[in-house]
């Protein structure tokens, strides 16, 4: 009897500089078998950022249809830009029973738990606020002002986290990793997620 698994939908938030980029790289590396959802984006791509790879970037009218057609598992609006993670893909690759990973903000998130209750939300963040405006700027993608904001954000955001089922703090990226790969083996140890493949296996068995 096999007790095949449904993927796991994983939410991973936290305020801007936080290291959730750094972090996913991360756990690229270390071949976890996650599907990396890729986003839409209205924001400018960053020096280095590739379309298709790190997001797909498309313009306000663009994305605007694409809200209207109803592409969106989840879409928001932050700081100044539209960022959504398309539908399709993700519910392709759940069915398929493989784990899907959106690293995406908060309201984004909530609405994914509204339509997804039994995903698995993970808040990460940082060691302190001082932390964490030494790794936006020292990232140097930002303006003055725009560090300016998402700092005003990243303490609003810090509020949210009572929402999300597990924190991880990004003191050390390995440690990081560690402690999310942590949570998805135990999620996927679950009694009830368990039972209900073996029963119905049992019964496809009878
Ligand atoms: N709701 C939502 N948020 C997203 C999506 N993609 C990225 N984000 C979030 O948008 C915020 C800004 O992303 P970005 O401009 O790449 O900056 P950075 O993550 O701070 O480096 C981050 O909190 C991302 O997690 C998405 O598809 N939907
Ligand atoms: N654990 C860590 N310790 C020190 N610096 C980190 C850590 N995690 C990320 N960083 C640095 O912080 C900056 C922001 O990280 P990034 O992954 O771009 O954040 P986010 O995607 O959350 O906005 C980058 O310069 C990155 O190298």
């Amino acid at each position: 009897m096999e007790a095949k698994e449904q993927g796991l939908l994983i939410v991973l938030s936290g305020p801007s500089g936080v290291g959730k980029g750094t972090v996913c790289a991360a756990l690229r590396k270390r071949d976890v078998p996650f599907t990396y959802s890729i986003s839409v984006t209205t924001r400018p791509p960053r020096e280095g950022e590739v379309d298709g790879v790190n997001y797909f970037f498309k313009t306000k009218e663009e994305f605007e249809n694409m809200i209207k057609r109803d592409e969106f598992l989840e879409w928001a609006r932050y700081v100044n830009h539209y960022y959504g993670t398309p539908r399709r893909y993700v519910e392709e690759q759940l069915n398929a029973g493989r784990d899907v990973l959106l690293e995406i903000e908060v309201q984004g998130a909530l609405q994914v738990k509204k339509k997804f209750p039994q995903g698995i939300f993970i808040f990460l963040v940082p060691p302190s606020l001082k932390e964490l405006e030494q790794r936006i700027v020292s990232r140097g993608t930002e303006s003055r002002d725009v560090i300016h904001n998402r700092m005003v954000v990243a303490r609003e955001e810090l509020e949210m986290m009572k929402h999300y089922d597990y924190v991880v703090v990004n003191d050390k990226v390995e440690l990081a990793c560690d402690r999310i790969e942590a949570i998805i083996l135990a999620e996927h140890c679950k009694r009830e997620r368990m039972m209900k493949h073996y029963i119905t296996a049992l019964k496809e068995a009878e």
